[in-house]
Formats: C-alpha cells, structure tokens, sequence
C-alpha cells in the first residue's frame, strides 16, 4: 500500500508531522487508515521506530493495527508501541512507578478482585451496593480526584461514606502492591505531572504520539496525552463526535472542543468519502445521526454504489428473531460462491441477546465466535493459574496469594487462612509477608506454620526458577512439571462432576501452557503491545505481560466465522454483511429512567442513537435491522415496539428534523407499510 492509496485529505494528514494534529471525520472515511499510513510515513522519514507510540481503543484493534503497520514497514513495526491507554498506563508504571512507590513488579487486579476487595473493606457482603460504590469511585477516579479530594468534593453522608471506603481501599491496594484498571490511567498522571524528570524523559523519548477513536477518551486520558505530548504537541488525533458511545465510562466530547484551545496550533482535517459502506447504508446512517446536534458539519459521500436497500425484518419473538437471522446468513451465503462465514456479523445491544443467537448458528451448523463475551482469560482455570504467576511476579499480591493457596487446596483451613489474615492486618504486612512473620507461631500450631512455610519456599523457588528459565523447551518442562507438582489436573478431576467437562478444562490448561511456552520461544508477538521482538524470553517476563491479554482466544479461534458482538464492542470494525437485531424501543434506545431530569434523557437518547449509528455503519454491502412485536422482559412476555431509530432511518434526508412527536407517529404507520413490504420481499428471496 503506498501513499496513493489515500486521498487528498488523509495525504495531508499523513504528512503533517509534525505539530498537533486532528482528523474529525465521519464513520468509514479512512481514520484509522490514516494513522497506520502516518506510522509508516513517520519512520520512513527517519524517526526512530521505537519514538512512535499508537494508541488503540482495544487490544485487539491493537494487534490488528500491529499487523498492518508490518505489511507497511516490515519488521521495524515491532518496535512501534502499538497499545491501548491502559497496556501504555502499565508501560509507564513499570518503567518509573518506583517513582512512585510502586515496585516493577505490581500486579493488576481485576473488576472482580476489586470488588471484593471493596467488601472487604466496607460493611456490606451485597454485591449490588458493592458495585454501586466501585462504579462511584470509578467515576471520581475518571476525573482525577485522589481520595482525599473526594473526600472534600462529597456533598452527602453517602457520598462522604464511599469516599471514606475509598481511602481505605486505597490503603488495601498500596499494600497489596496492587492497582486497578482506573490507576492504570490516573497514577501515570500522577507521576509525570509531579515527576519532572520521568516527565521529560518520556517527553523527549516519544517523537509522535497517534491516538485512534480519540472521541470516547475521558478527561484523566486527556490529561496525560497532554503530558506526554509536552507543549510540541507532535501528536495526531483521529476521531468521529457522533461515534461517541462510552459517555457512561467518562469519555467527554470536551476532549475534542478542547484541542484547538489548548493547541493553537492544531491543524484540523476533515474526510468526506467513506469508503466502507453502500449509499443506502451510509443515507440510513446519516438519517439517524440527523437529529443529534452537530459539533460540525460534516458530508459523507460514498462512490460504491446505491446497492441493496435496507432491509427491515419484523419477527413475532426473539426465538423467530434468531432463526431469521441465521436463515439470512444462509440463504445470503448460498447466493455466491465467494462469501465466507467471516463476512457476516450480528450485533446487538446487550451481552446476554447473544444466547438465542448461537442456538441458532448451532443448530444451523454455522460456526460462530462471541467478540466481547466471556474470554478465554475469564474461564476459571486460567484465572488460577495467572494467581500463581501473579504470585511469582510479586508476592504481595493478596488476592492472588489466596486464590493460589487454595486451588488445589493444600490442607490449610479457613481458621488459618483467618488468623494469618489477622496477623498481616495487625502488623501491615501482605499475607506473604506474614508467612514469615516470628508472631505466627504465638498464634498458630506449629503444624500449620509448617504448610505455610512450605507454601512460601515452594513459591520463592519457583519465582527463581522462573526467572531462569528461558525459551520454549525449558519452558514447557517447567510448566509440566509444576502442574504436576501442585497436582493440577486431579483437582479439575475432583472438582467437576462431569469427567468431559473436567477433560475440556484440563485440556484449556494444556493449550494455555502451551500458549506461554510458545511465547518464551519468542514464537508469539505480545498482544499487549508492551514489547515486539523476536528473542527468548524468560517465562517470567512473559508471565508478566499476560494478565492484559484477553484477546488469547479471538486470535486462536478459527478466523473464518460468523461473529456475534455487542454494539460497543463492534466500534472500528467491518463485515460485508450485518444483522442489527432487537432494534426495539427499550432496548436500542434502551429504556430511560423516567424519573431522571429532562436533559439528562435527552443525552441519553443522543447516545444510543451514536449506538445505532455505529451499527449501522459497520455494514459494507447489505444491512438487515430487526426488531420482535414481543420479547421477554424478566419472565415476561410483553408487546413491543420497534425502535423510533427504525422510522428515523427510513426517512429520506431533510424531512426528520421537524415536529418530532407527531412526525414519529406518522412515521411509524409509513414505516409498518415499509417493513411489511421488505418482509415479503425477504421472504421472497429466502424461498428462491
Ligand atoms: N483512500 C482510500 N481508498 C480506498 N479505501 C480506503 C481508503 N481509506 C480507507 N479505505 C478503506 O475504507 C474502510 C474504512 O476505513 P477505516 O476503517 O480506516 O475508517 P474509519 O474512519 O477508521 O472508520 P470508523 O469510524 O468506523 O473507525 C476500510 O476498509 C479501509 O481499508
Ligand atoms: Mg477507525
């Protein structure tokens, strides 16, 4: 691919480099394209691969970005820093966290370890309130406030008693030597905004920063690409105001009114031709996108054709719903030889529509991978073994030390466990810390002091040994010797009632191991960005990379299938052919708080129609949206409507601004006639 294959506009793009620069532009015009372009152009002029850093919203946009830089520049893209805020976040803290008081090697604990870290620290054992005051704190992370600022900003007795939980968590954390995900962001803030060496440092280390998906980046992550950028501001920018779809994280479309006032400077380009989507996709898109106000004028144009109209399909229920969507697939693969099961994609609002989903491709035999469901990293037995390496890494991690002890377990009671709890609490110590502690034997039997101890050697040992052991062969031996050792497989045996399920999750150990060992041979690149070579590497180097990655089973499975995913999750990506379903009213808009004020509804509504744009723009070829006269709601059943979004979209250009209320109804009668035509239409072709 050379610089031809760009337009004028991304052409200028990609040679301004230097200075701030923002590429403002529709869906499917080429962002993205841009930024890869502009790595390769910014090395090809002579910056040093390893002063460009890219920074993607997922980790798989990541490792797809890595591979097209490679078709671009060859092997100097594995020394680019292709990553996401968070993976760059840890960069940072390993790098310079002692500056901080963070040692190298810290460890990263997860949603669910927070959680219960949390309820820990709090007074209830609910896991609702819990949530509730990790999504509080979560929030004043997002905007930077420390614990002690929130503590001053709280204007309630609620508020003042989350922020007191949050001083103690953060207590928790510090001695766990542990961080969450929000820390990720705000500590590396943190430490360059105080840190004015660390801060020049990586100022003067970093010649171009790239920054994709730049519209759903919140305020803490604006600040520190503010930091890193330094007031040269060599960054560029690309983004799309109506793509914004994690207003509920924290990202703020300010980030992007911002820019031209912190950067005079900044050179802002727009891209009108969208290259991705049909004119009767991109007019549906644009009919939805109409009513949302508008950050700027924008014109998006696409040359490929009027193509196939929108098809709007109507089912009885969600089960029809499924079988009509699986029955398309069908009869659309079966019309031409050159599609493929990877060419397709259905997409939906919430995580658990995809069930009735993969009955039916099941049924159907289609093969299918679930994006943005659970991961392979979230299977229970992977989670045990990365508490192990977690504990190899740094053995003060509390939580992983409790999981690693008792899976399997290894004759240490719950009284113990108690006591030693006790005793670390007392004396300030991690729970490895006190293991070793002269005040245990006060309280335990010598017997119990004993297993402990023994617990404490075997991991010591094996952080040595993991350290030494370098590249695939030695790797493997290590593994399956330690499985062996900690009797790994008879436990998965024990605990599972089912020997078949027992076998599948033996057998995931098994490729996971397999997995690691491959990437101590440096047979694998690091999907976390956080390095690219080729060389051996120590298993516990690569132990510590791992727990980012949860991208392991997207990029093992077969690539050739269907994918099923969530609206959010979909966010960069494209498939020839897509199935948008459940486009009902409650569930894409999904059903507003009532009680909430006015503007607040109104945002709401702005966003999920972002949502709906989103979807609708993934489609290159045909779009099917469907939506169901009944769904479940609970263990109910209840009449349902199809979602305003489907009249909006309907429309032609022009005529959806006015009168919204009484204009919707009428709209909507237009719009029955419409679907029932399609649907004869649909039915038609499925028979032929
Ligand atoms: N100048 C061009 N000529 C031909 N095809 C292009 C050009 N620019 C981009 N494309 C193609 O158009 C499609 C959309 O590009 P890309 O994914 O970069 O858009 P985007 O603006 O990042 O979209 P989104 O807003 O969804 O993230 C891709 O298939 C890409 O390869
Ligand atoms: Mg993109």
């Amino acid at each position: 691919m050379s610089v031809a294959s760009l337009n004028l506009a991304q052409q200028d793009a990609v040679n301004h480099l230097r200075g701030p620069c923002l590429v403002l532009a529709g869906a499917g015009s080429g962002k993205t394209r841009v930024i890869t372009q502009k790595i390769a152009r910014l090395i090809q002029t002579g910056l040093d691969p390893k002063r460009v850093a890219a920074i993607t919203f997922t980790n798989k946009a990541a490792s797809e970005m890595r591979e097209r830089a490679r078709d671009l520049i060859g092997k100097a893209a594995g020394e680019v820093l292709i990553c996401t805020f968070h993976a760059l976040g840890v960069r940072l803290l390993r790098e310079d966290g002692a500056a901080m008081g963070l040692k190298a090697q810290f460890s990263i604990l997860d949603s669910d370890e927070c959680l219960s870290l949390l309820k820990d620290c709090g007074t209830t054992t609910d896991a609702a309130t819990a949530r509730q005051w990790q999504w509080t704190i979560s929030r004043w992370k997002n905007e930077g406030l420390t614990p002690e600022q929130a503590m001053e900003q709280a204007t309630s007795e609620s508020e003042r008693e989350i922020a007191r939980l949050m001083v103690l968590y953060h207590e928790r954390l510090t001695a766990y030597q542990g961080v969450d995900f929000d820390d990720l962001i705000g500590m590396p803030l943190r430490m360059l905004k105080n840190h004015d060496a660390v801060r020049e440092r990586w100022q003067q280390r970093l010649g171009h920063v790239l920054v994709d998906e730049y519209q759903d980046t919140n305020a803490t992550q604006y600040e520190l690409l503010k930091l890193l950028v330094g007031t040269e501001g060599n960054f560029t920018a690309v983004g799309d105001d109506d793509q914004s779809i994690y207003g509920w994280r924290g990202a703020t479309l300010d980030n992007l009114k911002r820019l031209p006032l912190d950067y005079p400077r900044l050179k802002v380009i727009k891209l009108e031709q969208n290259y991705r989507s049909t004119s009767a996709i991109l007019r549906a898109a644009n009919n939805v996108i109409g009513p949302n106000p508008k950050l700027f004028p924008k014109r998006l144009f696409s040359e490929l054709g009027e193509g196939e109209p929108v098809r709007v399909v109507d089912c009885d229920h969600e089960m029809h719903e499924s079988e009509r969507a699986s029955a398309r697939i069908q009869s659309l693969r079966a019309s031409s030889v050159q599609k493929e099961w990877r060419d397709f994609a259905i997409l939906y609002r919430a995580n658990h529509q995809a069930r009735l989903f993969e009955q039916a491709l099941r049924r159907a035999q289609i093969p299918y991978k679930v994006s943005g469901g659970q991961s392979f990293f979230d299977r229970a037995e992977i989670k045990d073994l990365c508490s192990w390496f977690r504990l190899w890494i740094n053995e003060d991690d509390d939580p992983a030390f409790m999981r690693a002890i008792t899976t399997p377990k290894r004759g240490i009671g719950h009284q113990t466990m108690a006591q030693l709890g006790d005793l670390a609490t007392k004396y300030r110590l991690s729970l490895f810390g006190a293991l070793f502690s002269n005040s245990l034997g006060g309280v335990l039997s010598a017997r119990a002091v004993g297993s402990l101890q023994e617990f404490g050697r075997f991991v010591n040992d094996l952080q040595h040994r993991a350290k030494h052991t370098i590249g695939e062969e030695a790797a493997k031996a290590f593994l399956t010797d330690w499985l062996k050792d900690i009797g790994y497989e008879k436990y998965l045996y024990d605990a599972e009632e089912s020997e078949k399920l027992a076998a599948a999750r033996w057998s995931n150990v098994l490729d996971f191991c397999e997995w690691m060992a491959g990437r101590c041979g440096g047979r694998i690149d690091d999907a976390a960005g956080a390095s690219g070579g080729s060389d051996s590497k120590s298993l516990l180097e690569v132990a510590q990379t791992i727990s980012l990655l949860s991208t392991l089973s997207e990029r093992e499975q077969n690539p050739n299938v269907v994918t099923l995913s969530t609206l959010h999750a979909s966010k960069g990506l494209e498939w020839p052919h897509v199935i948008l379903a459940g486009v009902n009213e409650g569930l894409l808009p999904f059903r507003a708080d009532e009680e909430a004020p006015a503007e607040a509804i109104t945002a709401r509504i702005e966003e999920e129609r972002r949502l709906m744009y989103v979807g609708i723009t993934r489609a290159r070829q045909t779009l099917a949206v469907s939506w169901t006269r009944r769904r479940k709601k609970g263990r109910e059943i209840i009449a349902a409507q199809p979602s305003r979004f489907i009249a909006e979209m309907a429309l032609d250009k022009g005529t959806a601004r006015e009168d919204p209320r009484e204009k919707l109804k009428a709209l909507r009668a237009e719009f029955a006639l419409k679907a029932a035509i399609t649907e004869q239409a649909a039915q038609a072709a499925s028979k032929e």
